[in-house]
């Protein structure tokens, strides 16, 4: 049982390219108010959760600021032109009592549906083995595609698996893990990727199909689907 609590990144400074809304995806309507709303209040609501630091675009303009959410602290502070560099920005900006060897979450602002059970059993597993990520075992056959959208080739899906959020690090490592891939200028599409990088192993802890990253319009249907069926309504 983890007694402890863990401050939790938030990543929310991106643009939305991808949704193609006329305001970045975090803030587009979902079953009644903005996607961003959801996430927060999910993550302030799971027990092992001590506050969030949400890292938010420098000339964001949508963001009401306020100090708490759901009765936890609530920081902010300004991210980067990727989401490597505003993780990095959000791990610096944590309180000075979240130590280097502190446990810290990251979890993508356009996962709204996350579970608190499962943060808790990646807290739990992911802590015990110095660090770990939600993840889900891919089910389906994968192909690879040519330049003209034919199969390529079918490529083996045994251990493989698709990263979600959050993922669970140590402050210090994580925050040089970050710094070394971008000295090395290396693209990081997620922080178990830097950490791998680094030389460590994460270890793969299985989450709901349900915490889906909001990127296409497409998405939005579904997550408002998935939060009606876990009770949430506005
Ligand atoms: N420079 C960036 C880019 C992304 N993110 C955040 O990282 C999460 C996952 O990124 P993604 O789904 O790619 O969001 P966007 O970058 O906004 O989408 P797109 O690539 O379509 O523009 C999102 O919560 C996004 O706000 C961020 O904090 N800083
Ligand atoms: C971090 C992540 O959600 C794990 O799957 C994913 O890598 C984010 O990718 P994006 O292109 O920044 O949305």
């Amino acid at each position: 049982m983890v007694t402890d609590r863990f401050w939790c990144v938030v990543p929310a400074a991106g643009r939305g390219a991808r949704f193609g809304a006329e305001r970045p995806k975090q803030y587009v309507a979902l079953a009644g108010r903005p996607l961003l709303e959801w996430t927060l209040e999910r993550l302030a609501a799971t027990p092992c959760i001590a506050g969030i630091m949400l890292v938010l675009a420098a000339d964001d303009r949508e963001w009401a600021p306020r100090d708490r959410v759901g009765g936890k602290p609530l920081l902010a502070t300004a991210g980067a032109a990727e989401r490597s560099g505003s993780v990095l920005a959000g791990l610096r900006a944590l309180p000075r009592e979240v130590g280097d060897d502190a446990f810290v979450l990251v979890h993508d602002a356009a996962r709204p549906c996350v579970r608190s059970d499962d943060i808790a059993r990646l807290v739990e597993q992911g802590g015990a083995a110095g660090g770990g990520l939600l993840a889900a075992p891919l089910r389906d056959t994968l192909k690879r595609a040519d330049a003209d959208a034919r199969v390529a080739a079918t490529e083996p899906r045994e251990a493989r698996w698709r990263a979600l959020t959050p993922q669970l690090f140590r402050r210090g490592e994580l925050v040089a893990a970050l710094e070394r891939a971008q000295a090395d200028g290396v693209a990081i599409t997620d922080e178990a990727m830097a950490m791998e990088r680094a030389g460590h192993r994460p270890l793969l802890v299985e989450g709901a199909e349900s915490n889906i990253k909001v990127t296409t319009p497409a998405d939005l249907a579904l997550a408002e689907y998935l939060l009606s069926r876990s009770g949430d309504r506005p």
